[in-house]
């Protein structure tokens, strides 16, 4: 069962990061080969499990995030539904936090960090969703530093542009980036910055890229293996 601690970096020291800092190469080294369900490494129960959710706006993160929650219960970390939580708290970052997404950019990593590091304090699970984040190297170089680990597998939604633009001028949700022109700025940003990350999980072979074009139930069915091993 997982233990409440009172910080998160505390919690990583004592769980799964300490193997990866302590026996770095080896744990990589399980990951490079990981291509097939087999061989996907079976997760002690009660050590954290942290899994980042990429792709671009509208490729279906938050969909896919519902899906693997209720089949492997997971606790869903958005990045973005936080910051727009902030921003309805009326905290003094709302505003700043506001502009920055109604222009398509990037938070502010300390911002964003101190957001999800809050989240995952104050769960009890130890299987953690992060959608939307990393969203750049700067993102991803902060949470290593102030949460002190690494993702133990990351998904990316990969969908071409113009359904990603489909999708989210249907989504209706009344966001503020939500029209054309925050999304052109968003898919730009996208490209800049998320591709370095993808990349950099690409090489250390942590990346599942899955087609994210086709029905919610079709994504998710490539999705399932992915997290097979942790309802044994
Ligand atoms: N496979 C799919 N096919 C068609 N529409 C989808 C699919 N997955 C999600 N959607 C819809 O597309 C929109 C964006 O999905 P969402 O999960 O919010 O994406 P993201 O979190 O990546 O921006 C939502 O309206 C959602 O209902
Ligand atoms: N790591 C993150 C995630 C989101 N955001 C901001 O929040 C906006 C919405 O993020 P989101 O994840 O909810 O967007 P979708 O990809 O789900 O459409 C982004 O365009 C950014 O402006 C951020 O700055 N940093
Ligand atoms: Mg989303």
């Amino acid at each position: 069962m997982w233990r409440r601690v009172a910080s998160v970096s505390h919690l990583f020291s004592h769980s799964k990061s300490t193997k990866f800092n302590q026996q770095g190469a080896s744990t990589f080294k399980i990951w490079e080969t990981f291509t097939s369900e087999s061989e996907i490494p079976t997760p002690s129960k009660g050590s954290l499990f942290v899994t980042f959710v990429l792709g671009g706006p509208g490729s279906g993160k938050g969909t896919q995030c519902a899906k693997i929650v209720e089949a492997f219960g997971f606790t869903h970390v958005s990045a973005g539904d936080l910051l727009r939580r902030e921003i309805a708290s009326g905290s003094a970052y709302g505003s700043v936090i506001l502009s920055t997404i109604r222009e398509g950019k990037i938070v502010p990593s300390q911002v964003t960090v101190e957001l999800i590091q809050k989240e995952m304090e104050s769960s009890d699970n130890y299987k953690f969703l992060i959608d939307g984040f990393p969203r750049s190297e700067e993102n991803r170089k902060a949470f290593e530093k102030t949460i002190g680990a690494e993702p133990d597998v990351v998904l990316f939604f990969d969908c071409p542009e113009q359904e990603m633009v489909k999708r989210v001028l249907n989504r209706n949700q009344g966001r503020v980036d939500d029209n054309i022109d925050t999304i052109k700025k968003r898919l730009e940003i996208f490209d800049e910055l998320n591709w370095p990350v993808i990349n950099y999980y690409s090489q250390r072979g942590k990346l599942h890229k899955i087609n994210a074009v086709g029905t919610v139930d079709e994504i998710f069915e490539k999705v399932r293996p992915i997290f097979a091993p942790l309802s044994k």
